[in-house]
Formats: C-alpha cells, structure tokens, sequence
C-alpha cells in the first residue's frame, strides 16, 4: 500500500465520491449516465486499492428538484433545474470538504463545476483550479451562443457578464488569477475577449505542442501556485482529451491530449501534494459504440486514480 500525500487532509485520507447523473447543462441525453457507468467499471475499489478510504452516498437523485416550468431565461437553457441542481452540489461538496474529505465528482455534465468549486471555495478560499478542457467554459450570459450552461460555469464563477437572478448564490468567488487552464482547442470569440480581458492564463494544444506537457503543467502551477502552498482543485473534462482516446462525450474536438498527456496532468497534480477536490466531467454512455464507452469510461478512471496516487511504478 502507497502512503497518500495530501497535505490538506487529515488521516484516514477519505475521499468522498459525489455520483452527479445531470446533464441539464447541455442538450445531449446521455451525460448522466456517466457516474453510474464509472463506479459500475470498478472505480471505488480500485480507490480503496490505492490505500482511500472510499466514502460513497450513493448517486445524488435531482429528479425532486426538476422543475416542469423552466422556460429559457435570454439565451440560458434550463436555467432553475441547472441553478438548483448545482447549488445543492456545492452544499454537498463544500459539506465534505469541511469535514476534510476529498471530494470526487463524477458528471454529469460540466456546469456541475459551478458547484464544485464554489464548494470548494467556500472550504479553501485560497484555492487555485486547474481546468483541463477543449473548452473555456467560460461564456457569459450574453457572449453564449448555445445557451447551454455547460458552456459557462467559469464566468458564474467569476461573476462576468449580465447578473441572473436565479443564479444569485453564487458567490464571485474565483479570481481570474486563480485559475488556469490546459489542453483549449475550442474556444468562441467571445471566450477569447474574456480570457484577454481578464488576462486568465491558458495552455491550448498549441502550448502542449510546443513546449511538452511537463513543462506546461510546471509553467500552469508557476501561475496559480507559485510557491506551491494553495489546495488545487482539478476539474477535468474528458473531452480535453483526444477523440481517439475518449470518444463517448457530447462535444468532442479533435487535436486533443494523448492518453499519457492527460494521465501526466493528473500525476503531476497528485504529486503536489495539494489536491482537495477532483472533478471528472462529460463522459456520455449514450454516444458512440460498446466498445468506445467502454475505453472512454476505462481511461475516465484510470484519470482519477492517477490523480489519486497511482504511479507507473
Ligand atoms: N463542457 C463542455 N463540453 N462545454 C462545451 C461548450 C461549447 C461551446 N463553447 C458552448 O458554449 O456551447
Ligand atoms: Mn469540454
Ligand atoms: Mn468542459
């Protein structure tokens, strides 16, 4: 058994899986199927394999607080189902966190983010995020195209653009300094201006091609953690990840990171030392054939057990 090192946690290293079948941000059916297919391919014992003890609830139900009448609000598709749904997953998240548990989420799809981090930052408002995606993630109200809300936690995060009421919980609490993201190829013009704007720091394939993905992550943990002392949060969405490696998602892009890219992220984030909650986002059961779910739900495990302390050696 591996000793775990996660300085913000007290022993018995727990983490706390946080099954979220949603998938109220985005059009596509599917998406929340993902959590039941990860923990049905193994995944809480190949945790407790790695020395966790391995908390699990069972699959969190949002059925009771779906609502009939959710007309869109501007562009914003779902916007009550998806502001509940995401509140309550904070109160989740930010409740295990405060208990010193590391909490896992399994989407879903990725406005669950919205509330993971708030949970996590109202545990750790210190907190620095890494966002390993094709995508920003980060239209606003207004710059949305798509009105899918899957499309724009970071921004709500951060408090960009028109203020929606129904989203009024949640707090401004990421700082564009506090966030940095990895593996961009799929970025709207309107994300592009916020980035610029904000001056948020971003490594696109582009980066990863350059320089390498070692020197990316050391480079993307210089800018949000320099002197290696805050809790990271990684919110990692499968589809950074190349098509030919995880095809079961709902917007895959090509050019992507190669399978041991995005386990290198993840050992990277694990060793230092820092982890305190982890998303893993977007794997969609419903799309493709039997055999690329099943390699899209086997690498999305082998992702979280790499940021959960498994080594090569
Ligand atoms: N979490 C995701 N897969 N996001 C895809 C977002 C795509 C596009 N930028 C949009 O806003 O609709
Ligand atoms: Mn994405
Ligand atoms: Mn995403």
């Amino acid at each position: 058994m591996t000793s775990l090192t996660c300085k913000f946690l007290p022993d018995p290293k727990t983490i706390a899986v946080v099954g979220c079948p949603f998938s109220g941000g985005q059009p596509k059916v599917g998406v929340d199927k993902g959590p039941i297919h990860l923990v049905e391919a193994g995944l809480l014992t190949q945790l407790k394999e790695l020395g966790w003890n391995v908390q699990f609830d069972g699959h969190h139900q949002f059925e009771e607080i779906s609502t009939a009448d959710d007309p869109p609000i501007g562009k914003l598709k779902n916007p009550r189902f998806v502001s509940r749904v995401t509140k309550a997953v904070a109160q989740v998240v930010g409740d295990h966190a405060k208990k010193g548990q590391l909490p896992l989420t399994l989407g879903g799809d990725h406005s669950l983010a919205m509330g993971t981090i708030s949970g996590t930052l109202d545990t750790y408002p210190d907190a620095c995020v890494v966002w390993v995606d094709a995508h920003a993630d980060i239209n606003t109200a207004d710059s949305t195209d798509s009105g899918n809300i899957h499309g724009m936690p970071v921004s709500f995060l951060m408090g960009l653009g028109s203020k929606i009421p129904e989203f009024g919980w949640v707090k401004s609490a990421l700082r564009p300094d506090r966030i940095v993201y990895i593996g961009l190829r799929d970025v709207d013009a309107g994300e592009k201006r916020i980035l610029k704007e904000n001056d948020i720091k971003a490594f696109s394939m582009h980066e990863v091609d350059k320089y390498g993905i070692g020197k990316v992550v050391e480079m993307a943990l210089d800018h949000v953690n320099p002197k290696r002392d805050r809790p990271i949060h990684l919110s990692f969405d499968v589809d950074a990840l190349d098509p030919s490696v995880a095809p079961s998602t709902g917007t895959p892009v090509r050019g992507g990171l190669t399978f041991r890219e995005g386990h290198y992220i993840c050992e990277a984030i694990y060793e230092t030392g820092l982890l305190v909650a982890l998303d893993l986002m977007e794997v969609n059961p419903s799309l493709a054939d039997e055999e690329s779910v099943k390699q899209t739900v086997t690498v999305g495990c082998s992702l979280v057990r790499s940021a959960l302390g498994e080594t090569l050696l």
